[in-house]
């Protein structure tokens, strides 16, 4: 039997990086190795300092691997940036404050130009997405943190990117905000079809995201272990009281302690 191998997004080959500073050299990352496959929803789990902001930003093109290579879409980092096939989410929302949410979204083609025929959403098709139809005039200070989120969501896909990149979005959220933008987020992957690289340090948002999970060590940071979760779609937040949940949580808990 022929297997067909699923084409890849994102190709992290051996990739180190170290870092300069006044103290001297940092070793941020250390022989980091996965291949992120088209349309994946996939993880960097580990503590702070193992390399997680890193690794997102040597898919962007901000960072230049001291070893290794990086690949995305099948070329070069750069090349896929040029070509506006990477977005990017922060933790905090980043959004202008003197530009209404429909004006935040409309942002990246103002500044890049529009990407022409590909693009099919519109932003305000894109604020209905992320679940914000009716608010495209509400300026940033008049949105909760989770709806300035979506709004970064939003802007985020408006040049209809292929890879997704998505560092701690949700890290500055209330546990219920949380966890209501991880279904939505699920949604929205699920509709896109888009490939996302998700950072937490959150086991549970891990489990309850992705489909793998890369499990990292701090000091230089390492890959531990590549964990699948083989939970079914779609997914809802009661699928976190499943023994096989547990299990899965109880199983990254040892691998995050190195046991
Ligand atoms: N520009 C830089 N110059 C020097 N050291 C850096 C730089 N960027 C990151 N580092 C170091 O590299 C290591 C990895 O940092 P990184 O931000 O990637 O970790 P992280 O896992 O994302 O952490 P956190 O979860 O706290 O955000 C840390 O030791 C950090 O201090």
């Amino acid at each position: 039997m022929t297997t067909t191998k699923a084409p890849t997004a994102v190709n992290l080959d051996h990739v180190s990086v170290e870092f300069s500073t006044d103290r001297g050299k940092v070793l941020a990352l250390d022989d980091y190795h996965s291949e992120i496959e088209v349309g994946e929803f996939f993880s960097l789990l580990g503590p702070s300092g193992c390399g997680k902001s890193t690794l997102l930003r040597i898919v962007a093109d901000l960072v230049n691997p001291t070893d290794g290579e990086v690949s995305v879409l099948g070329g070069k980092a750069s090349e896929a940036r040029k070509r506006r096939e990477i977005g990017f989410v922060f933790q905090d929302s980043t959004l202008l404050p003197w530009r209404t949410a429909l004006q935040n979204v409309q942002l990246p083609l103002e500044v890049g130009g529009n990407k022409g025929a590909k693009s099919s959403s519109s932003p305000q098709d894109l604020l209905a997405l992320v679940g914000l139809a009716g608010r495209e005039e509400a300026y940033p200070h008049e949105l909760s943190g989770g709806m300035r989120q979506r709004v970064a969501i939003a802007r985020a896909l408006v040049t209809q990117p292929e890879v997704l990149l998505m560092d701690e979005p949700f890290g500055a959220l209330d546990e219920i905000t949380r966890d209501k933008l991880n279904e939505e987020l699920l949604r929205i992957w699920q509709e896109t079809g888009i490939t996302i690289v998700f950072v937490t340090h959150s086991i549970a948002e891990a489990v309850f995201l992705s489909q793998r999970v890369a499990v990292m060590s701090a000091h230089p940071g390492r890959l531990r272990e590549i964990v699948n979760v083989p939970l079914p779609h779609p997914r809802h937040l009661d699928v976190r009281d499943t023994a096989q949940f547990t299990e899965l949580a109880a199983y990254l808990r040892r691998g995050l302690e190195g046991k």
